[in-house]
């Protein structure tokens, strides 16, 4: 079932949404409660004040939001014990990604199956890696969150992310305490800031994972069909299931992070039975069928000098296109299934912070909801309307129908 991409404003999608978000406003409100001791207000203007300033503050909110504020209490220790002030935003980063793998594993209860050959099993988590990841779905991020929470890397997990992401509230602000990598897409513009922060990893104190999605934005018939003409023109192998990767971010991090990482993790996500997975859908409970295949590749194996290292990832790509056209012909990939178990601690983080801020805010919405007061119920409603339309904006982030114009064109055909 296809989720209409438009949700009337009350709908039941909606309604998952609000309150979620409502799980996330409530560290704010729980705060307001506390600190002004919320009473039923006595006339108009006491209402206003007090939505007012409980409006001030709640802005765009959510126990995410307190972990930023957490995260950003963390900025005097940076000069003081920099690895210190790491290894704490790794597990204040953490507690929240691990709520969107709860959000996945439990609440949805989405399967996540890795075929992988046992010896490089042994070496998953142990070790820095870069990971290659097709770009196909709209939760290829939330899969990779789980993968990353069962081998003990969520908190520390990197990626070279769009700088349009540095802007969503709670998870876009969290990686910048991570120290994510984020690019505009632009190589003159990005190569600086890239390469800095690549080197700025060198010294991590936790292990991490570093993914690269090389294709650059996520498939689409049409970037399918240019991306194709552009490899015609290069006189390499058309893909069926990807588009043509960029190979100058994947280079760059490869020469940055030798010395630091020790393999590349070709990954290779497809989901059974032709789903098209939505974060909307996982919103709502539906269960979905991952099957991740993962090569454990040793980074010395792969060429320093640049020209060798960018075809050495096209010819990684028309492998992964060969993975996804046997799991479509045999709804497998190739090798055994180890599967790493699910992990409890997503789910409790999870439960920790519903079981503590669910009761105020519910009690908070209560009062104002009874407050006798035409203007303040009214404020209320308007103002959890738009912190739900707020969170559909950010839930549209993942929404592949929204997506970016990058690669929509060929960048050579505009620069002759
Ligand atoms: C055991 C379990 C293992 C694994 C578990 C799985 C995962 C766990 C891992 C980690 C954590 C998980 C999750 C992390 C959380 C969230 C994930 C967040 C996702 C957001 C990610 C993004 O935002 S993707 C978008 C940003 N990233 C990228 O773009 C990376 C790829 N891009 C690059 O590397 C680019 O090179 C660049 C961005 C650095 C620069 O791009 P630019 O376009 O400016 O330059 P390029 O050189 O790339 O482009 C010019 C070359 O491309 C050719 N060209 C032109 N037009 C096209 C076209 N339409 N299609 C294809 N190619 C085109 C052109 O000819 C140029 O070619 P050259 O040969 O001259 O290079
Ligand atoms: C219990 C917790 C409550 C959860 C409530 C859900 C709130 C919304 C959560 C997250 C929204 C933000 C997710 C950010 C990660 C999206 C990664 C992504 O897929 O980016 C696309 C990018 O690669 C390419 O973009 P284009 O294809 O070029 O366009």
């Amino acid at each position: 079932m296809h989720y209409m991409h438009f949700n009337p404003i009350f709908s039941r999608d909606n309604f998952h949404a609000l309150y979620l978000s409502a799980e996330w406003l409530c560290p704010i409100i729980f705060l307001a409660y506390i600190s002004q001791g919320i009473h039923a207000p006595y006339d108009e203007t006491d209402a206003l004040l007090l939505l007012t300033a409980q409006r001030k503050k709640k802005v765009e909110t959510g126990n995410g939001i307190i972990i930023n504020l957490l995260q950003l209490c963390t900025l005097p220790l940076w000069p003081i014990n920099k690895q210190l002030a790491r290894k704490i935003n790794c597990r204040l980063g953490y507690s929240i990604s691990s709520q969107l793998v709860a959000l996945l594993e439990w609440w949805s209860g989405t399967e996540c199956t890795l075929y992988t050959d046992p010896e490089s099993y042994k070496l998953y988590g142990k070790e820095n890696a870069i990971v290659v990841l097709n770009h196909n779905f709209e939760i290829d991020f939330m899969t990779g969150w789980t993968f990353c929470e069962r081998f003990g890397v969520l908190g520390s997990s990197k990626v070279l992310a769009k700088k349009e992401l540095s802007f969503v509230p709670v998870i876009g602000w969290m990686w910048y305490f991570l120290e994510i990598v984020f690019c505009k897409r632009k190589w003159e513009e990005d190569r600086k800031t890239v390469v800095q922060s690549l080197r700025n990893l060198q010294d991590y104190p936790e292990k991490f994972w570093f993914l690269l999605h090389c294709e650059g934005t996520r498939f689409t018939e049409k970037k399918h069909k240019i991306s194709m003409e552009v490899a015609e023109k290069k006189g390499l192998p058309k893909l069926k299931y990807h588009l043509l990767p960029r190979t100058k971010g994947f280079c760059v991090t490869v020469q940055n992070l030798r010395g630091t990482v020790t393999a590349v993790y070709d990954s290779t996500l497809n989901f059974r039975n032709n789903e098209m997975p939505t974060l909307l859908g996982v919103l709502n409970g539906k269960k979905y069928h991952a099957d991740l295949y993962v090569r454990r590749i040793p980074l010395d194996t792969i060429p320093e000098d640049e020209s060798e290292c960018a075809a050495w990832l096209h010819k990684l790509y028309q492998e992964k296109d060969e993975f996804q056209e046997h799991y479509r012909q045999t709804g497998r990939f190739p090798g055994p299934i180890t599967n790493p178990p699910r992990q409890l601690w997503a789910l409790l983080n999870w439960l920790f912070w519903v079981c503590l801020l669910v009761y105020p805010l519910c009690m908070l919405l209560l009062q104002l909801l009874l407050s006798g007061s035409t203007f303040t119920v009214v404020c209320t409603f308007v103002f959890c309307l738009a912190v739900s339309v707020g969170i559909r904006w950010m839930i549209g982030q993942t929404e592949i129908d929204k997506s970016s114009n990058y690669g929509n064109k060929d960048m050579q055909m505009n620069n002759n």
